[in-house]
């Protein structure tokens, strides 16, 4: 059986182009054009890992966006290659060519001559079809990724349906502190955040050390309530859809009005939950 080596790599753009790189010498795959990436490293998170990769192969740091298509799986001669791709931007503006000898920016039309390698091939073939200006990036904090403990299988070596909810409350308060209010801060101003109600919904079961990817959105937002919502996928399929819906109150108990009490938390609450 074919080596299995997961990649991951990146639909870098830049307004309408996406960057092209080529294969430095030396490397398997010498000379043809690819999307900037690498190895996974086992247990990884991808999209800690495609930052990773294109700090080590552009020399500047990225934002990781929405998978472009569902894994590509590609053999060759040295093994079968899943690649995993997604949207990235990049932070700085001057490449620095660590693992290619040229690098090329252009629309996917522009691109789609290049020698690319064979698994970058159905990636290009993707792009003839989408319009790179109105690719969005998700807003910070939105996207976390759980890896599943041993600890958290039973007895048959699925996840229990209890530790979603527990997952729900670590995207949270990723979400949270990405925003700008951790739970050392909601605390420090004096405030208690009960939740009053969560809502789960089972699509498909997961196993140790899958990687689930969970999108944590704002649902509802009202004076005295925030609702989250939690899309979790794993494999680049939906495992399950949930909901917590939150008060606030101060020491004593007393229900908060978010916008009279906590404006500046209200602020911030409601320019996230602009993001579609
Ligand atoms: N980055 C990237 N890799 C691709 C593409 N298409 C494709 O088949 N591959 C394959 C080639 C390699 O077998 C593998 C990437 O491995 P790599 O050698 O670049 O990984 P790495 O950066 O971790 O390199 P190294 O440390 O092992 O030298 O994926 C693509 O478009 N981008």
């Amino acid at each position: 059986m074919a080596k299995q080596i997961n990649v991951v790599a990146a639909v870098v753009i830049d307004g309408a182009k996406l960057l092209a790189g080529r294969r430095e010498g030396g490397h398997l795959g010498e000379g043809f054009w690819e999307l900037p990436g690498g190895k996974l490293k086992p247990g990884e998170d991808p999209r800690q890992a495609l930052m990773r990769e294109l700090k080590e192969e552009l020399g500047t740091a990225s934002y990781i966006g929405e998978r472009v298509l569902p894994t590509v799986v590609h053999t060759y001669d040295w093994g079968e290659v899943h690649m995993q791709v997604f949207y990235a931007g990049l932070k700085g503006n001057a490449l620095t060519a660590v693992a290619h000898d040229a690098f090329r920016w252009g629309t996917p039309q522009e691109l789609a001559d290049l020698n690319w390698l064979g698994a970058a091939k159905p990636v290009i073939a993707k792009l003839q079809g989408v319009d790179l200006t109105k690719v969005v990036f998700p807003a910070a904090g939105t996207v976390y990724t759980h890896t599943v403990q041993y600890y958290e299988t039973d007895r048959m070596g699925i996840t229990h349906h209890s530790n979603y909810v527990r997952w729900m409350e670590e995207a949270r308060t990723h979400f949270l502190a990405a925003i700008g209010w951790d739970y050392a801060k909601i605390e420090a101003a004096g405030i208690i955040s009960p939740v009053v109600s969560v809502n789960c919904r089972y699509k498909r079961s997961t196993t140790f050390s899958d990687q689930v990817v969970i999108t944590t959105k704002i649902a509802a937002l009202d004076r005295v309530r925030l609702t989250l919502s939690y899309r979790m996928e794993c494999h680049d399929q939906l495992v399950c859809e949930g909901t917590s819906e939150h008060c606030f109150t101060n020491q004593d108990g007393k229900l908060l009005r978010l916008n009279r009490d906590l404006p500046d938390f209200y602020q911030v609450l409601q320019e996230a939950s602009q993001v579609k």
